[in-house]
């Protein structure tokens, strides 16, 4: 599935972007709130998120508070205002799906996961490494850490430094994906790891993050190659 992140910072910015983004059929869209200026007013997160259910129809959400220190936006929130944030959001499903970081304190994670399946919200347990890649067995856990945690779907994003780095992702990725039960969706970033969003389907990732109208992360490339490449290779490996 390719998924498009929204980057706007007010509410006509989120509009103009989606409006382009939707004829461009994506399976999935992301909808990174720390970019939001009026993030800190939950009056407008919920204007904002009603407006982009309506206009996004059938397409599934994704709600995502990027933490600063996994390379997201800086934001005036404290982690308890963060995790009520969520609470409203799940609890107005206008979202399909929330992304929280496994590096978060364990209590907000566990009553995020409770408020989530509350409201037949998906939850994905993620880590970001933007300096470096770590090794596939480190991958591996934080995958397998996402589903012992009890998410529906573990996500992983590094910065590859050489294409070895690229082979470790995809290698943690393939060697996750035979180990758990639930789907997982891995990346790397920057342009080494472009070769990653083309190819990481054929390794057991389940997303690709693309650019639909704004990029949120280093490699991504534009929804149209993308869906070129994803063709092509569907196509010459549809006798496997
Ligand atoms: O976690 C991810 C993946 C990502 O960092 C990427 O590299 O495409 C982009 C983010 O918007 C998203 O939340």
């Amino acid at each position: 599935m390719i998924c498009t992140p929204l980057i706007g910072k007010d509410q006509d910015a989120l509009v103009g972007e989606l409006t382009k983004v939707i004829p461009k059929q994506p399976d999935l869209i992301e909808w990174r709130v720390d970019f939001f200026d009026g993030i800190a007013n939950v009056n407008e997160v919920m204007d904002a998120a009603k407006r982009i259910k309506e206009i996004a129809g059938n397409t599934p959400i994704l709600f995502t508070r990027r933490s600063h220190k996994e390379g997201g936006q800086p934001i005036s929130l404290s982690e308890d205002e963060v995790v009520e944030l969520y609470t409203t959001v799940c609890a107005s499903q206008t979202v399909d799906l929330i992304d929280f970081e496994l590096s978060n304190n364990p209590e907000h994670f566990q009553y995020l996961r409770k408020k989530s399946l509350e409201n037949g919200i998906q939850m994905v347990a993620s880590y970001h490494n933007f300096q470096s890649t770590p090794s596939s067995d480190v991958i591996v856990q934080k995958l397998t850490d996402a589903e012992r945690a009890g998410a529906d779907i573990g996500k992983v994003a590094v910065m590859p430094n050489s294409l070895e780095d690229v082979l470790t992702l995809l290698h943690g990725t393939l060697t996750a994906k035979s180990k758990l039960n639930i789907p997982v969706i891995t990346m790397s970033m920057g342009g080494y790891g472009s070769l990653t969003r083309m190819f990481g389907g054929a390794f057991g990732s389940a997303v690709t993050f693309a650019v639909g109208e704004n990029s949120s992360a280093p490699g991504q490339i534009p929804i149209e190659d993308l869906k070129t490449v994803l063709t092509i290779v569907q196509r010459s490996m549809g006798g496997n």
